[in-house]
């Protein structure tokens, strides 16, 4: 099919395919668009246009496109579309998701300078330990019954450390065991994941009540408000008689440091961080941190099984680094070279925020084509991280390919347009730095303890993918864990 050219005043639009009356290009993207997209741009280009029902989204999927949207002129590519579903369920005033302009400035900047600076990401350093000496436990007796399962377990590791580092102390909200909080922080994904139908095809904003979609986000909204209302409260108690959390050399949390800058703001004058914000501040926190750190966590160790000489070499890795200490600490982790590898690798095949969501501020111009203001933009890493004049062999998974990489982490900081699990630019990541931390942990631990297989004889994971928020594994990851002692 071919390719029809538009045109807006004389300039050219990109390219778009053909679509279909009102849904547009909509039955084109299926449940894992990344990779619908990726077969679209092979005929149409590194730039094209779509209509999801109404809207125009641009597809941005090649690397040199992706550094001139994200670096070249990244202040007319730096805003969000903010859906009637994030706007419900962070009260129009958070900051993943907000426009570009004054209030995600002083939200970004509090995130990254109070929130998620290195000073910050190692002041969980605790946290981290202590919730990966926990999974280590939970394997171990869940390893004596058999097949371990270990997605359930890696999901509540990521959980309790942002929930942790969020809180702090949590015991007394019930978040440990999961149960209803679970549910809740579940349903949230989802409805993230699933985005509203009448929003794009007005005609059919029926469907989204017929399906529970809208009731199940009132439900949703309501437990965790409640449950925000609630640690904000206590939070604010204990201030006012006086005692902080880090008084005692204890652990500042996010709650707190928020309440901090909320105060120090108000002297100076005018208040513009309130509770609402407060709350839309932690939720995205959740949001953005807690489905990625699994997805990544559940792929790698999935891809470790499949490659048995990479597990085997890293295992090694580990083990010589530790030697006789019985847990692995973030001390051990500045020795472990290989295991950057694999992360690096396991993130680019498999980037749990495959497309990067961003809207044009202004007018802008891409390759040449036109870029209208506000317009949608979805830059697929998924595609870039596959591009095959930039990687040699690239559906595999080959650690050893990042060995002579001068600048390790320059991915994280969104500086390799050819690797951006993290997004780049003004927009990027600001939690790159903490998901790291959390993951390296775990899976060194994970790595030295036990040795892994699949049960039943069986070699391969099956690699299938189940889109959402985060793109994860589609089936659930059941290992058997064997537990591994130095002597
Ligand atoms: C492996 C884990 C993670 C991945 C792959 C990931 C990926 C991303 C991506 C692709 C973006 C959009 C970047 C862009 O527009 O250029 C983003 C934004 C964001 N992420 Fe992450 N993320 C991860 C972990 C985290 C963590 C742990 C947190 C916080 C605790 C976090 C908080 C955020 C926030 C607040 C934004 C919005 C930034 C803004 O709009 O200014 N992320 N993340």
């Amino acid at each position: 099919r071919k390719t029809s050219p538009s045109h807006a005043g004389g300039r050219s639009l990109p390219p778009s395919p053909p679509g279909f009356p009102l849904l547009g290009h909509l039955p084109l993207l299926g449940s894992l668009p990344h990779r619908a997209l990726l077969s679209l741009a092979a005929s149409h280009g590194p730039v094209m246009l779509l209509r999801l029902g109404r809207v125009p989204a641009v597809v941005v999927s090649s690397a040199d496109a992706a550094r001139e949207a994200l670096k070249t002129r990244d202040p007319a590519f730096a805003s969000r579309f903010r859906s009637r579903m994030t706007e419900r369920l962070f009260y129009g005033c958070d900051m993943a998701f907000a426009p570009y302009g004054e209030h995600w400035r002083r939200a970004r900047r509090v995130c990254v300078l109070h929130l998620l600076s290195q000073r910050c990401v190692l002041s969980f350093r605790r946290v981290r330990e202590q919730e990966a000496a926990a999974l280590v436990g939970r394997v171990r007796a869940a390893a004596r019954d058999g097949a371990v399962n270990l997605s359930d377990l890696l999901i509540s590791y990521a959980s309790s450390v942002t929930i942790r580092a969020a809180f702090g102390d949590c015991s007394s909200y019930g978040l440990g065991g999961g149960g209803k909080v679970r549910k809740v922080f579940d349903d949230l994904e989802e409805l993230l994941g699933s985005g509203t139908l009448g929003e794009l095809v007005p005609w059919l904003a029926w469907v989204d009540t017929l399906t529970g979609l809208d009731a199940k986000a009132t439900r949703t909204f309501e437990a965790l408000d409640g449950l925000l209302e609630q640690v904000i409260a206590d939070h604010r108690e204990r201030r006012r008689g006086g005692q902080r959390v880090g008084d005692d050399g204890g652990q500042r949390d996010f709650v707190d440091v928020l309440l901090d800058v909320n105060e120090e703001e108000d002297e100076a004058g005018g208040l513009w961080f309130d509770t609402v914000t407060i709350k839309a501040i932690v939720m995205n926190m959740f949001v953005g941190g807690i489905d990625t750190t699994f997805a990544s966590l559940e792929w790698a160790m999935a891809e470790l099984i499949n490659h048995p000489d990479e597990m085997r070499r890293l295992q090694e890795e580990i083990r010589a680094a530790v030697r006789d200490d019985d847990h692995i600490i973030e001390d051990h982790l500045n020795k472990l070279h290989y295991l950057k590898l694999v992360i690096k690798e396991t993130l680019r095949l498999h980037p749990p925020a495959p497309l990067v969501p961003r809207e044009t501020v202004e007018d802008a111009e891409l390759l040449g084509y036109h870029v209208p203001a506000r317009t949608r933009i979805l830059v697929n890493v998924w595609a870039i991280g596959r591009e095959p004049t930039t990687w040699e062999r690239a559906e595999k998974f080959l650690p050893e390919r990042f060995a002579e990489d001068a600048d390790m982490d320059q991915y994280m900081l969104g500086q390799d347009f050819t690797l951006l699990p993290f997004g780049a630019g003004r927009r990027g990541c600001p939690g790159a730095g903490f998901a790291m931390a959390s993951v390296e942990l775990v899976l060194a631990n994970l790595l030295y303890h036990f040795n892994w297989s699949l049960p039943g004889g069986a070699s391969m994971v099956n690699m299938d993918e189940q889109g959402g928020l985060a793109v994860r594994l589609k089936k659930t990851l059941h290992l058997v864990a064997m537990p591994w002692c130095s002597e």
